[in-house]
C-alpha cells in the first residue's frame, strides 16, 4: 500500500505542470488509488500533482542553496542565462500580440499571484510539455486507431500532470471530498475519495420532482396547442384529446424500429474512432464518430420510402401518439439507467447526480457514461435518434402541409424552416467529435433530464415551427425571405466561427487560424481569447445560436407565441448555462477570469451585462 509523504494542510513546493518551476502550495487531499495530491496554489488554482512533483520546503531550500553555491563556484561572475518558463511567460508567448499595456498589467497580476522558484538541477527546455499544458481540453478527444473498449491514459500513474479541478468538477457544483480524517492526517488505507453532490440544482429534490411532471406535461400542452386551429395561449385547452387517442401500438413499434435502426447505424465500423476526455480514474473511452454517415444513410432510407409512396404525413396525423411513445421509452430507459447505476463504481458516477436522494439522482443521472459493451447510451441518445428524428419530422410536416393545404410545392415559410434547421443538424453531425469535450458528455450524468431532453424534448419541441405551419399558413414577402436568410446566415456564421475558433485554439493555440488573436494568460497555462468574436461578448457562440433561433421562428409570423417556444427555451437554457459556465471559469481561472470580464463586459448580448 503506498504511503503519502505529505499531510493535509502541509505547505510544500509543487512543480508547475510542464515546467521546472516550483511554487508554494498547500496540500488539500490525497487520492490513495491514483496517488495524486490535490494542492492549491496561492492564486486559488487547484491541481493534482504526483508525489514526485512535490518536495518539502526544507529539502527544496537546501537544494536551491546547494545549487547556488555550485553555480557560483563553477562560473564566477557569469550569470547563467535562465531559460525558465513561468506560467505567465508560457502564456505570454502564446499571447504575443496582446497589447503592451495589457501585457504589463497581466504580468503584474500574475507575478503577484504566483512567485515561481526554479528548481536548479533540471533541464528546462520542454516545449512538448508546454504545448500539452495549453491543450488540456480539446486535444484529448484525439483520433485513435486501435479498437479496445478503454485505454489507460498516459497520465495515470507514471506520465502526466492532471489539471482537473477536484472541487469544481467542472460544472460549477461543489462536491464534497469524503477523505478527510479527524486528525487531518491522510489516510493510507481508505478507498479513493468518494464524491457526493451537495449543491443541488433546479430547486433540489422538490424542484426536480415537479420538473419531472411539468416538463412532459408542458410539451404535451405545446403539441396540443400547436395542432389547434386557434393556437393562442388563452384558448388552451380547447380540444383536449381523449386519453385513449394518445396511444397507438403501431406508432410505438415505429419508434422502437427507429431507435433500433439508429443504434445499428451508430455501431457500423465506418468513421473514425476517437478517444474522449480522461475520466476521473485516468482512463479514456473510445467513441465511433459516424453520425454524418448515419445521417446520409437515413436520408437514403427516407428517400427510398418516399419513392415507394410511403405517406410521411402519417407522422403529423399521429404526432401526439409518437410523443407518448417516446415518453414511455424515456421513462423505461431512465429507470433502467438508475437501476444499473447501482452497480457502477464510484469513479463511474457523475459529480452532479450523486446526492443520495433517489428522486434527485434519478432526474440528474447517476452514471456518467453508461455503456453496454461498446455502445455508449448517452453519446448515442444525445445526437442520433433525436436530431435525426427532428429532420425527419420536419420533412414529414412539409409533406403534411402540402397535403392539408392542397399545395403543389411547400410554402416558402415551411421551406425556410426545413432548410435552416437541416443546416444546423448537418453542422452538428459534421462536428460530432466536438461533443466529446462538452459538459453534457464530460460532466453531466445520464438520467431522466437528458433522456427526456434528447428523446422527447428535441424531436417534439424543436419541430414546433414546422408543426405549427401545417395548420397556420404564413405568407412571406420577398423582403422577409431575404431578411430571414440573412439573419440565419449571420447567426450561423457567428455560431460556427466562435465554436471552431475556441476548439482550434484549445487544440493548438499557435494554429495559423487563431494565432493572430489576442489572449489573456491564466495561471493554469491555458489562455482566454480576448479579441475577435470572443472579445465582443463572452459567449458569442450562444449569441449566434439565438439569432438562428429567431430566424427559425419568424417564418411563422406574429399571430401566436407558440412557434417562439424554441427561442424562449433556448434563451432560458443558454442564460442558465452561461451562469453555470461563468461560475466554473471563475473558479478555474481566478483573477484572469476577472480580467477577461473587465475586458469583455457583455455576457451574451452586446450592450447587456
Ligand atoms: N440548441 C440547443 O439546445 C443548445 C445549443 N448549445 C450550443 O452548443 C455550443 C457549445 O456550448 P457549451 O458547451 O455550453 O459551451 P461553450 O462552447 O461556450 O464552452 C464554454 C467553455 O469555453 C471556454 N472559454 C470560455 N471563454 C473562453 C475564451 N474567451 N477563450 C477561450 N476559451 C473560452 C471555457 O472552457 P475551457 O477554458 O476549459 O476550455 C468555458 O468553460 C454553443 O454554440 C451553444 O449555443 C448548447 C446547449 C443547448
Ligand atoms: C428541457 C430539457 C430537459 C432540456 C434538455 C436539454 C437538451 C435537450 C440539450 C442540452 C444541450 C444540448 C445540445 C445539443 C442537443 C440538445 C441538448 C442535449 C447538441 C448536441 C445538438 C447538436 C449541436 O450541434 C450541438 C453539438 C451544438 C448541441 C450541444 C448541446
Amino acid at each position: 500500500m503506498p504511503t503519502a509523504r505529505f499531510l493535509i494542510g502541509d505547505t510544500v513546493m509543487g512543480r508547475w505542470p510542464g515546467s521546472n518551476l516550483y511554487y508554494e502550495v498547500k496540500v488539500l487531499s490525497y487520492d490513495n488509488k491514483a496517488r495524486l495530491y490535490t494542492v492549491i496554489y496561492k492564486d486559488g488554482t487547484e491541481l493534482e500533482l504526483k508525489e514526485s512533483d512535490i518536495t518539502s520546503l526544507t529539502v527544496f531550500k537546501q537544494g536551491v542553496a546547494r545549487s547556488r553555491s555550485r553555480s557560483r563556484s563553477r562560473s564566477p561572475g557569469r550569470p547563467r542565462r535562465s531559460r525558465s518558463r513561468s506560467p505567465a511567460r508560457t502564456s505570454r508567448r502564446s499571447s504575443s500580440r496582446t497589447t503592451d499595456v495589457r501585457k504589463e498589467k497581466l504580468k503584474e497580476v500574475l507575478e503577484v499571484r504566483l512567485t515561481p522558484v526554479l528548481m536548479p538541477h533540471e533541464n528546462n527546455s520542454n516545449s512538448k510539455h508546454e504545448k500539452k499544458e495549453e491543450n488540456n481540453t480539446a486535444n484529448r478527444a484525439s483520433t485513435i486507431t486501435e479498437e479496445k473498449t478503454e485505454t489507460e491514459s498516459e497520465n495515470q500513474a507514471g506520465g502526466r500532470y492532471n489539471l482537473r479541478h477536484r472541487k469544481d468538477q467542472g460544472d460549477g457544483k461543489t462536491v464534497e471530498l469524503e477523505q478527510k480524517t479527524e486528525t487531518g492526517v491522510l489516510s493510507q488505507t481508505k478507498p479513493p475519495a468518494a464524491i457526493k453532490t451537495t449543491d443541488l440544482e433546479f430547486g433540489g429534490r422538490v424542484g426536480v420532482f415537479f420538473l419531472m411532471f411539468l416538463l412532459p406535461v408542458t410539451v404535451l400542452a405545446l403539441l396540443i396547442l400547436c395542432g389547434q386551429k386557434d393556437a393562442s395561449l388563452q384558448s388552451f385547452p380547447l380540444e383536449l384529446p381523449a386519453l385513449q387517442s394518445l396511444w397507438d401500438w403501431q406508432v410505438f413499434g415505429i419508434v422502437l424500429l427507429w431507435l433500433l435502426f439508429q443504434a445499428v447505424f451508430s455501431l457500423l465500423p465506418v468513421g473514425k474512432l476517437v478517444e474522449g476526455m480522461p475520466l476521473k480514474n485516468g482512463k479514456t473511452l473510445k467513441y465511433r464518430i459516424n453520425g454524418f454517415y448515419a445521417l446520409l444513410l437515413t436520408a437514403v432510407a427516407v428517400g427510398v420510402a418516399v419513392y415507394q409512396e410511403v405517406d410521411l404525413s402519417y407522422i403529423h396525423a399521429h404526432f401526439l401518439q409518437f410523443y407518448t411513445s417516446a415518453l414511455l421509452i424515456v421513462t423505461v430507459l431512465s429507470v433502467y439507467l438508475f437501476v444499473r447505476s447501482r452497480w457502477a463504481s464510484e469513479d463511474e458516477l457523475a459529480p452532479g447526480g450523486n446526492s443520495g436522494y433517489i428522486i434527485y439522482d434519478f432526474f440528474m443521472g447517476r452514471e456518467l457514461n453508461p455503456r453496454i459493451k461498446n455502445f455508449d447510451i448517452k453519446f448515442f441518445c444525445e445526437m442520433r435518434p433525436g436530431l435525426m428524428g427532428w429532420v425527419l419530422i420536419n420533412f414529414a410536416m412539409l409533406q403534411a402541409e402540402m397535403k392539408h393545404q392542397n399545395l403543389e410545392n411547400p410554402s416558402p415559410a415551411m421551406l425556410l424552416v426545413n432548410i435552416f434547421q437541416l443546416l444546423w443538424v448537418v453542422d452538428g453531425f459534421w462536428h460530432e467529435e466536438k461533443l466529446l469535450t462538452m459538459m453534457d458528455i464530460v460532466y453531466d450524468g445520464f438520467g431522466f433530464m437528458l433522456t427526456f431532453g434528447d428523446l422527447a424534448f428535441v424531436p417534439f419541441t424543436f419541430t414546433c415551427q414546422a408543426y405549427y405551419l401545417v395548420s397556420h399558413p404564413n405568407e412571406l414577402s420577398l423582403f422577409w425571405i431575404i431578411t430571414l436568410i440573412t439573419m440565419n446566415g449571420v447567426g450561423y456564421y457567428i455560431f460556427r466561427k466562435a465554436n471552431s475558433q475556441k476548439f482550434t485554439f484549445r487544440k493548438n493555440p499557435s494554429d495559423p487560424a487563431v494565432s493572430h488573436l489576442k489572449t489573456i494568460p491564466t495561471a493554469t497555462g491555458k489562455s482566454l481569447i480576448v479579441s475577435g468574436l470572443w472579445g465582443w461578448v463572452r459567449h458569442p457562440n450562444y449569441l449566434g445560436d439565438i439569432i438562428m433561433g429567431l430566424a427559425w421562428s419568424l417564418p411563422c409570423g406574429f399571430n401566436h407565441l407558440i412557434p417562439y417556444f424554441y427561442l424562449i427555451y433556448l434563451i432560458t437554457l443558454l442564460v442558465h448555462r452561461n451562469a453555470r459556465d461563468e461560475r466554473q471559469c471563475r473558479k478555474k481561472y481566478g483573477s484572469a477570469w476577472e480580467e477577461y470580464c473587465k475586458a469583455v463586459p457583455y455576457r451574451i448580448f452586446p450592450g447587456i451585462y
